[in-house]
C-alpha cells in the first residue's frame, strides 16, 4: 500500500490530527481528496472541511469504512468507546494506526479483532510544519508493509524511528509531550525579557533563534549537551550566575521528575500504571 495511492481516515479531528493532516498536505504527500476525518464537534468538522479542504464526517464508521488506513486520534480515555463503535465493521480488516498515548496495540486488537493489523505511533505537534518527531511500534498482526506505511505517514511530516512498544511510554514523555517543555521554557524566557524592558517582536525573534540555534548546534556538532553548555559558561560570568539559580531551584531534577510523571501517566492510561 503506497501512501500516495491510499485513502486515510482520521477518527478524531483534534490538535494532533490537524498537525498531521496539514503537514501531509503541505508536504504534497497525499491529496486532500484522499483524506477524511470524523469528529463529534461540528466546529472541528467545519475547520477541516472549510479551511483545510478535506471531507469531515460526524459518523466514525462511515469515515473509516471508505479508507485503506484508519488513524485513531481521539483521547485515550474515549478510545474504548470508539473501538466498540468500529468493531464488527470492515475496519477490522484495514490497517489501524493509533496515536493515543498509553493505549497498547494489544488493547486495540482486543477491541477490534486479534488479527487486526495495528501500528502504534507516538507523534508530536511540530508535524504541523514538517518537523515532527515520532516513534512507532507494530502490533502482533501488522506486516512489514503496514509498519512501512505508518512510518511513511510520519516521515512525510518529520522524523520517525522504530521502537519496541515497551519504549513508547518513555517516548511519550520525551518527544510526545516534549514540545510543551520547550514552550514552557520559552514562556518563562519571554516573560523575563518583558520585565527587563525588551520589546516583544525582537525578544520573540531572538528567543526562537536561540532555541533553534542551540538545537541545531547540538545536532550538527554531535557534542553532548553538557559540553556545549560548558562552552557558553564563562567562569565568573553571566551564564554561571543564571545556571546557579537554575541549580538552586532544582530545575534539572524537576525536568527529570516531570518526564517520569509523563511516563507514569502514559502507563496509567494503558491501564497498567
Ligand atoms: N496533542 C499532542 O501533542 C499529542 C496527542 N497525542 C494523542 O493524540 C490523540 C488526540 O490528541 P489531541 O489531538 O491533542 O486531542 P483533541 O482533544 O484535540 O482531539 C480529539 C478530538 O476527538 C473528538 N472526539 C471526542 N469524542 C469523539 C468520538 N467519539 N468520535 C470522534 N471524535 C471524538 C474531540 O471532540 P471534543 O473535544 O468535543 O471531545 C476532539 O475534537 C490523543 O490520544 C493523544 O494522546 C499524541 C501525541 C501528541
Ligand atoms: O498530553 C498528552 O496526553 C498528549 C500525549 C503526548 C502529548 N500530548
Amino acid at each position: 500500500m503506497k501512501l500516495q495511492d491510499s485513502n486515510i481516515a482520521f477518527i478524531g479531528a483534534g490538535n494532533m490530527t490537524e498537525a498531521i493532516v496539514r503537514g501531509l498536505l503541505d508536504a504534497g504527500e497525499v491529496e486532500a481528496g484522499r483524506i477524511c476525518v470524523s469528529d463529534v464537534d461540528p466546529g472541528r468538522r467545519a475547520l477541516f472541511s472549510e479551511s483545510i479542504g478535506v471531507e469531515a464526517l460526524e459518523d466514525n464508521r462511515a469515515a473509516a469504512e471508505s479508507a485503506d488506513a484508519v488513524l485513531l486520534a481521539v483521547k485515550p480515555q474515549i478510545l474504548g468507546s470508539v473501538l466498540e463503535e468500529l468493531s464488527g465493521s470492515p475496519v477490522e480488516d484495514k490497517l489501524v494506526i493509533s496515536i493515543a498515548a498509553g493505549v497498547r496495540t494489544r488493547t486495540i486488537e482486543e477491541g477490534l479483532r486479534a488479527r487486526t493489523r495495528v501500528v502504534r505511533v507516538m507523534p508530536n505537534t511540530p508535524a504541523l510544519i514538517g518537523r515532527g518527531a515520532a516513534a512507532y511500534a507494530a502490533g502482533r498482526a501488522a506486516t512489514e508493509a503496514d509498519t512501512a506505511f505508518a512510518a511513511a505517514v510520519m516521515q512525510s511530516v518529520g522524523v520517525a524511528v522504530p521502537m519496541g512498544e515497551e519504549a513508547l511510554d518513555a517516548v511519550t514523555a520525551l518527544s510526545g509531550s516534549g514540545p510543551a517543555y520547550v514552550f514552557y521554557l520559552l514562556e518563562a524566557m519571554l516573560d523575563a525579557a518583558k520585565t527587563m524592558g525588551l520589546p516583544d517582536p525582537e525578544s520573540r525573534k531572538l528567543a526562537l533563534a536561540t532555541v533553534k540555534g542551540a538545537a541545531d548546534l547540538m545536532g550538527e556538532s554531535g557534542e553532548d549537551a553538557a559540553v556545549l553548555r560548558a562552552r557558553v559558561t564563562s567562569p565568573g560570568g553571566t551564564t554561571e550566575a543564571a545556571l546557579g539559580e537554575l541549580e538552586r531551584a532544582g530545575v534539572k531534577d524537576a525536568v527529570i521528575r516531570a518526564m517520569h510523571a509523563a511516563e507514569q501517566r502514559s502507563k496509567e492510561l494503558a491501564g497498567d500504571g
